[in-house]
């Protein structure tokens, strides 16, 4: 059986910790592209190196050049600048379009049926970004944050009841910014919802921790932001499209009427397989719910109307 080929485009923190993971994991042949010269192709050997120790086998090359991405199954596209601290995702907005925009003409050029999955901040105008860019259907285009995000939730969730990681699911819904929706409501440890576990105050601050946590990790490293839990959430939605695993995740999605939004790329569950996206999982949200849901949508709106994708 011939391998798969996964692209990553920006091989600085967050595209490299996804090729290590990617390659930790045997799931694909890796490609990592960058516009720095010798960056890529110094990271892939160093990361090629480790495939004895373990005990891996994968081809991982360093590239320049669009030409070797040709017919990639899947592309992750991290390209792009940073925030660093007294920044917000949104600061990013119009440099990184202009480079998400380049980026997405060669990558579909060099393959035309890819799934594109989207990293680069402000994540869901970046996804909007490049769905219209590449003229994909849906399916084929999304963005990674609710899987971040929901990880970050998660983490708070076991330390607070001293459980293993493993036992606590939960949904991060919305956009990637301060105005994402942890849904607590469909958050469980081992089954069981935490809102009967976790009293409402305490709950709020863990929903407030989440909601500010890429800047608590912005503000303590001060050169840049998050990438092993960032790469990781990347990597999982690739697993689920190359193993065909029809697993549902919180990923930023291009609505079309699902919970009331249209032509918008916004976190909801997603059912992740072959195709890319396969299906929006449409849950009951309540008034209050359904209003930070949509509150966060219009703040996505808004930044998809200043570069003109809305
Ligand atoms: N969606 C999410 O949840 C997350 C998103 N991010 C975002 O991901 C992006 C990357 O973050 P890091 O890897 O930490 O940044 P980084 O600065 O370490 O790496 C970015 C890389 O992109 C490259 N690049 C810039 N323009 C390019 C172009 N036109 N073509 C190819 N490569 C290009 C740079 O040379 C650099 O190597 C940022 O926009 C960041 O905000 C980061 C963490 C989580
Ligand atoms: O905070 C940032 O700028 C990077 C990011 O999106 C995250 O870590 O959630």
């Amino acid at each position: 059986m011939m391998r798969k080929k996964v692209t990553i485009v920006g091989s600085g923190n967050v595209g490299a910790t996804a090729a290590h993971w990617i390659a930790a994991k045997e799931l694909a042949d890796v490609v990592l592209l960058d516009v720095v010269e010798g960056v890529p192709q110094g990271k892939a050997l160093d990361l090629l190196q480790a495939m004895p120790i373990e005990k891996r086998d994968c081809s991982i090359i360093g590239t320049n050049d669009y030409a070797d991405t040709a017919n990639s199954d899947v592309v992750v596209i991290t390209a792009g600048i940073a925030r660093k601290p007294g920044m917000s995702r949104d600061d990013l907005l119009t440099t990184n379009h202009g480079i998400m925009s380049k980026v997405v003409g060669e990558v579909v050029k060099a393959s035309p049926n890819t799934i594109i999955i989207v990293v680069s901040n402000p994540l869901d105008a970046m996804a909007q970004t490049a769905f219209k860019q590449a003229g994909f259907p849906r399916e084929r285009v999304i963005g990674m944050a609710g899987v971040l995000d929901s990880a970050r939730f998660r983490t708070f969730i076991a330390e607070e009841l001293k459980v293993s990681v493993e036992n606590v699911t939960a949904f991060v819904l919305g956009g990637h910014g301060d105005t994402m929706v942890p849904l607590s409501r469909y958050s469980t440890m081992a089954g069981i919802p935490i809102t009967e576990l976790i009293a409402p105050d305490r709950l709020k601050e863990l929903e407030t921790r989440t909601a500010n946590g890429g800047a608590e990790i912005v503000k303590h490293l001060k050169t840049g932001s998050a990438y092993y839990a960032p790469s990781a959430a990347a990597v999982e939605m690739v697993e689920a499209i190359l193993k065909d695993k029809k697993k549902i995740l919180p990923c930023a999605a291009y609505l079309q009427g699902e919970y009331g939004i249209t032509g918008l790329y916004v976190g909801v569950p997603c059912k992740l397989g072959a195709k890319g996206l396969e299906q929006i999982i449409e849950i009951k949200l309540t008034p209050e719910e359904q209003a930070a849901l949509q509150k966060s949508a219009d703040s996505v709106k808004e930044l998809c109307t200043v570069i003109g994708v809305a």
